[in-house]
């Protein structure tokens, strides 16, 4: 038996130079154009215009999602009530800008945030620390994130109290984990000797809960706001991706924003069949109706995006991880699982299972055309890297008989070539901003409000009288309305 190659009759597709190649989803012409159809009758081109004009599709809450409004860079008014919000974005940029001129002598910047204040930032750092043409100001750049003090004491570890300073990153301000480590970190400055003015002009905060900044003890100018219609996880493109700008200057975070704002131009006025976020999103959609796919895999083919699957975790799980509709009824499909990490590393850990394994878990491959650094090896590794990739796709794809059953791989296993031509802040951007758009448009087609996240709270209420009854000591505690009896067992045995 020989396998037939599994392609499709009209893969390629490009925006702003970024080649998405569908040739390995095995969608047929009439299938493709079934999902165009039906994605136009759900109303998704009317959800794209209502999201870039504010209205409120952030329903539970009712708010916009208004995070295009961070990267509109040629200000076209933007309307939220009648009022246009770019004046207060453009007076945002000014101040990063103000700012990135102002800090002299800095040696560490301390970024305190977890969630949708951490990962954005993280990487974008990671990503654009090796990039050949971009400068480094040379700051060491520590985000800590986590409750667990061995990060803190690492970055403590490693910082000159006297020049560092400290962004406290945080859309609600009262995330526990983010003001418990900013009082630590504030603990740190005293300790060592830095005066009150030092720490007040060390300390900087990024928030859209300015009341609850100023009584942390932030000084007025030290904060950068952003607002309640910007989704903690859409939010890097706000001040919240103050250190890109801080570290490899105000230009770059520009470029990260233009590249962001070029695919949003083309995902609000490109038709569906061209429109990539929107491709990307039916070919998931369509294996979803074809295979039960429970999950589906990113891997980025440049270790500088190895950050990259974290942040989209976030992104997707978070805004699509539902089974309640907008109109409350339950869905059919939602977020599948989100899992990947940077490639070829990732074939040396779970590739056979995608190859082999008994699910069906699409992929998207990410490729980048140019070497990525100036290193003297960097054409030859490359072009390894691509093969790589290639080569994984073409055998999920394709599969192979053998008569030995070990040896075969059933193929039609489906996956995107995603092409950048390049790696930089701008195409950065640009691939953060794609699937943003491709989330929003699954949730779009799913029914689902993707801006919204109540699933998060319940956990954070029930962790505190949890950590009430560990702080007590006691290991007498009882089966309550708030601690059942196995958690009970479990703080009475941390507590004997
Ligand atoms: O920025 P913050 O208000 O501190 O929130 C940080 C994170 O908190 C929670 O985990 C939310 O689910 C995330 O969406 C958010 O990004």
């Amino acid at each position: 038996m020989s396998l037939q190659p599994y392609s499709s009759p009209q893969p390629l597709h490009s925006a702003i130079n970024v080649v998405l190649d569908t040739a390995y989803q095995g969608i047929s012409d009439s299938d493709w154009k079934n999902l165009f159809a039906s994605a136009r009758q759900s109303g998704l081109e009317q959800f794209i215009a209502d999201m870039f004009a504010g209205k409120h599709i952030n329903n539970s809450e009712d708010r916009p999602a208004l995070h295009s409004a961070l990267r509109n860079l040629s200000k076209t008014p933007v309307l939220i009530n009648g009022a246009d919000v770019m004046p207060a974005v453009d007076d945002v940029w000014r101040r990063i800008d103000a700012l990135c001129n102002k800090w002299v002598g800095v040696t560490d910047v301390i970024h305190i945030g977890i969630g949708g204040s951490d990962f954005g930032p993280r990487l974008a750092i990671e990503a654009l620390a090796h990039v050949p043409g971009i400068e480094s100001r040379g700051m060491r750049m520590h985000f800590l994130a986590n409750i667990d003090t061995a990060e803190l004491a690492r970055i403590l570890a490693h910082a000159q109290p006297h020049s560092t300073r400290v962004l406290i990153v945080s859309k609600s301000f009262t995330t526990l984990e983010t003001t418990m480590n900013a009082k630590a970190v504030v603990a740190w400055l005293k300790e060592n000797d830095c005066t009150k003015s030092q720490i007040a002009h060390a300390l900087y905060a990024v928030t859209a809960n300015v009341t609850a900044a100023k009584e942390f003890g932030i000084e007025e100018d030290n904060i950068y706001p952003f607002w309640d219609w910007v989704g903690g996880r859409y939010s890097v493109w706000s001040a919240v991706g103050l250190p890109i700008a801080l570290q490899y200057g105000f230009e770059t975070f520009k470029q990260f924003l233009a590249g962001a704002e070029s695919i949003d131009l083309h995902f609000k006025n490109a038709p569906l069949e061209e429109n990539l976020p929107v491709i990307m999103a039916l070919a998931l959609l369509y294996q979803q109706q074809k295979h039960d796919i429970k999950a589906y895999a990113v891997i980025p083919y440049a270790d500088a995006l190895d950050w990259f699957p974290k942040w989209l975790q976030q992104l997707d799980m978070e805004s699509n991880g539902k089974s309640i509709d907008r109109d409350g009824k339950p869905v059919k499909h939602s977020s599948p699982i989100v899992f990947g990490s940077a490639g070829s590393n990732a074939q040396h850990s779970y590739f056979q299972l995608l190859h082999q394994g008994t699910e069906i878990i699409p992929i998207d491959f990410i490729a980048v055309r140019e070497p990525m650094s100036d290193r003297p090896e960097a054409v030859a590794h490359h072009h390894i890297l691509l093969s790589n990739c290639l080569a994984q796709a073409q055998a999920l794809a394709n599969g192979k008989d053998d008569v030995n059953p070990n040896n075969v791989y059933p193929g039609k296993r489906p996956s995107n070539l995603l092409l950048l031509p390049k790696l930089n802040a701008f195409y950065l951007g640009a691939l953060l901003a794609l699937y943003e758009n491709r989330t929003a448009t699954l949730g779009a087609l799913w029914n689902i409000n993707s801006f919204d996240q109540p699933g998060v709270e319940y956990g954070k209420v029930l962790a505190k009288p949890i950590e009430k009854a560990l702080t007590s000591h006691q290991n007498n505690i009882q089966a309550s309305a708030e601690i059942d009896a196995v958690t009970a067992a479990r703080i009475n045995f941390l507590n004997s």
